[in-house]
């Protein structure tokens, strides 16, 4: 059920393809985010305007709110290119001295995931960004010999989604740091019509506001649903994208008004119905539903808890008047439960 997920905000390599076809490539496209993007802005043409390269950028948020496609458009705005690698990616620290000495002067160095580099990496890291100097070891045992090479300059962007697990040494090398939050309705309307724009659909305004408002603030969530709905208007529908055929299209995947999937409801239902809206603990939650704890913390509960859905007490989780009321039932103790 999970790993099925239509409103999942992660990507998986086959979508990857889809998405980068509707990345924005210039900061003036990139929808939201004024306060990031006009630091930003102000950093690159700095360094423009100096000639140089400008400080290393961190970025922070959530998945799926554009920390990739900024790291390309940084490279594009800068007119250079950029090498893309992982922290994941990374096993030993002498797989990143050969990606920084293969480095050309003022490219851009993407590093997704930064906060999941192995140590002797990350060390080797910030002092390439502070130095530009990578020492590389030559020879094994007690022959083996540190070569100190010189960088041409260049610029570290790092994306984490966990900013508070980088340590303060790696932290401290990045001159500019931007934290994306997620985006408003309107800013996912806009990058709806936009991507409708490019994958040649007709998407009526309401159908965007529909699509939006199911989009949990991210929008590669929103991308993925505006494909769905183009799927469904072209097997189901006459290939309108309207609002009728958002809805329909979204009631097939199961994802309502608010964006909650089957998954999310189930742990709603089962905290109201089953346990009088708690508290209760994770793991009696998390049987009922039959699921993993480990899947209703990290994949429910985020989303449920930032909605106002549910709260987290140290008795328990409990459910919010919000959550009675967005499945249509009477909380208790509330004036409907008089009645019934
Ligand atoms: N501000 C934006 N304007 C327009 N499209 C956007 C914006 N932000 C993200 N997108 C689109 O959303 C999708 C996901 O963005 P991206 O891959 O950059 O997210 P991310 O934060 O790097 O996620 P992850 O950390 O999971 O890789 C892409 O298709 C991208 O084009």
């Amino acid at each position: 059920m999970v790993d099925e997920r239509v409103v999942a905000p992660e990507v998986d390599e086959a979508e990857r393809a889809a998405e980068a076809a509707l990345r924005p490539r210039r900061l003036a496209e990139f929808v939201g985010q004024h306060v990031v993007r006009e630091q930003l802005e102000l950093v690159l043409h700095a360094a423009l305007a100096r000639g140089g390269v400008p400080d290393h950028v961190l970025l922070s948020g959530p998945p799926g709110l554009g920390k990739t496609t900024l790291a390309m458009i940084i490279a594009a705005e800068l007119g250079t290119s950029v090498r893309v690698t992982s922290g994941p990616a990374i096993q030993h620290a002498g797989d990143l001295a050969a990606v920084l000495s293969s480095l050309d002067e003022g490219e851009v160095l993407f590093v997704d995931e930064i906060h999941r580099l192995a140590r002797p990496a990350e060390e080797l890291l910030y002092v390439a960004m502070e130095d530009f100097r990578v020492d590389v070891v030559v020879g094994k045992g007690a022959g083996a010999n540190a070569i100190g090479l010189t960088l041409p300059p260049f610029t570290v962007v790092g994306a984490t989604t966990r900013a508070g697990l980088l340590p303060a040494p790696l932290r401290d090398r990045f001159g500019f740091t931007g934290h994306l939050d997620f985006y408003s309705s309107a800013e996912l309307e806009q990058v709806l019509r936009r991507s409708a724009g490019l994958l040649g659909v007709d998407l009526a305004d309401d159908a965007a506001a529909e699509i939006a408002g199911r989009s949990r603030g991210t929008p590669r969530i929103a991308n993925r649903l505006l494909r769905r709905v183009r799927d469904w208007a072209q097997v189901r529908g006459d290939g309108t994208c309207d609002r009728a055929a958002a809805r329909a299209a979204l009631e097939v995947y199961e994802v309502d008004e608010l964006g909650l999937d089957r998954l999310d409801r189930a742990v709603l239902r089962a905290l109201c119905v089953r346990f009088g809206g708690g508290p209760v603990g994770l793991t009696t939650l998390a049987v009922a539903v039959g699921e993993e704890p480990e899947t209703v913390e990290t994949v429910a509960e985020p989303f449920l808890v930032r909605e106002g859905l549910i709260g987290r007490t140290p008795r328990g989780r409990v459910a919010t008047p919000r959550a009675w009321e967005h499945l249509d039932l009477a909380a208790p103790g509330g004036p409907a439960s008089l009645f019934g």
